[in-house]
């Protein structure tokens, strides 16, 4: 059994299929990339698996366990985190208390505590904190105000917030838009990280096709809604229905 499993997933939007029956399945441990042209329907398939939205249809199994119906801090306290563009910064809080608000919220957003994943203690979030702090490289800029970071490091942020939900599974969401060369490079060190050390299965979002191609064991391509593709990067470089959908499209 794969680790997420989406059967039949489908998602209108009044007369707008905007996901049209996507099977994908991720296997523990892998990084897999979704690919598309603007439009393709991206968002709607990680706001679907993640519960920001209900599909119309289908299934979406993480861990054996379904997870449509529930709400979204549910799916994230069976260990699915999201590191998103839009991710809630606090500006007036520091680095850390960011990442540390995002901890107890992923912690105790519920009465319905599972006890399996719960820490124990505020220590044991403290030390959570430091080592994501590390591992993403703002512990200098612990005490900073995270309104005041510059762009890089409040992308950076974001991802830390991601990782202190604790996830197995970790969504990412074009973690590197808007970043300098230099910028990309420490954040695609950094996923390489996360998979090595941290041990996670990571679904990344990305339209720069040259870190998708260097970090993913395989890639889904949606286009129109429907996942027209997947597999290896050498196989979804070749592959005639991704190269017809970017020409199509209009975009490299
Ligand atoms: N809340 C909504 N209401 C109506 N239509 C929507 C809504 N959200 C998305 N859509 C439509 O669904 C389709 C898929 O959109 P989606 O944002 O999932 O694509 P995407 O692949 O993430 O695009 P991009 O790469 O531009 O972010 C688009 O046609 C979009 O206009």
């Amino acid at each position: 059994m794969a680790l997420l499993e989406t059967r039949g997933l489908t998602k209108e939007f009044g007369g707008l299929t905007a996901l049209d029956d996507v099977d994908i399945d991720v296997e523990e441990g892998e990084l897999v990339s979704l690919i598309g042209p603007n439009g393709a329907g991206k968002s709607t398939l990680i706001n679907t698996i993640t519960g920001r939205l209900p599909p119309t249809e289908g299934q979406v199994s993480y861990a054996g366990t379904e997870l449509v119906g529930m709400k979204p801090f549910e799916i994230a306290q069976l260990g699915v985190g999201r590191s998103f563009q839009t991710a809630s910064i606090l500006p007036e809080l520091t680095v850390r208390e960011n990442v540390q608000v995002a901890s107890f919220a992923a912690e105790h957003g519920s009465f319905r505590v599972n006890f399996f994943r719960r820490r124990d203690s505020f220590d044991e979030v403290q030390s959570r904190t430091n080592d994501i702090l590390d591992t993403i490289g703002l512990d200098s800029k612990a005490r900073m105000e995270a309104g005041s970071l510059p762009y890089g490091d409040k992308r950076r942020l974001e991802v830390a917030i991601g990782l202190a939900t604790d996830p197995d599974l970790l969504f990412m969401d074009e973690p590197t838009a808007g970043m300098s060369p230099t910028e990309t490079q420490m954040t695609v060190n950094l996923i390489h990280d996360l998979l090595a050390d941290w041990g996670m299965t990571i679904f990344l979002v990305e339209h720069d096709m040259d870190i998708v191609f260097d970090v993913s064991d395989r890639i889904f391509t949606l286009h129109q809604g429907r996942l027209i593709a997947q597999g290896t990067p050498e196989e979804i470089r070749e592959n005639p229905a991704v190269r017809e959908a970017y020409l199509g499209g209009g975009e490299q």
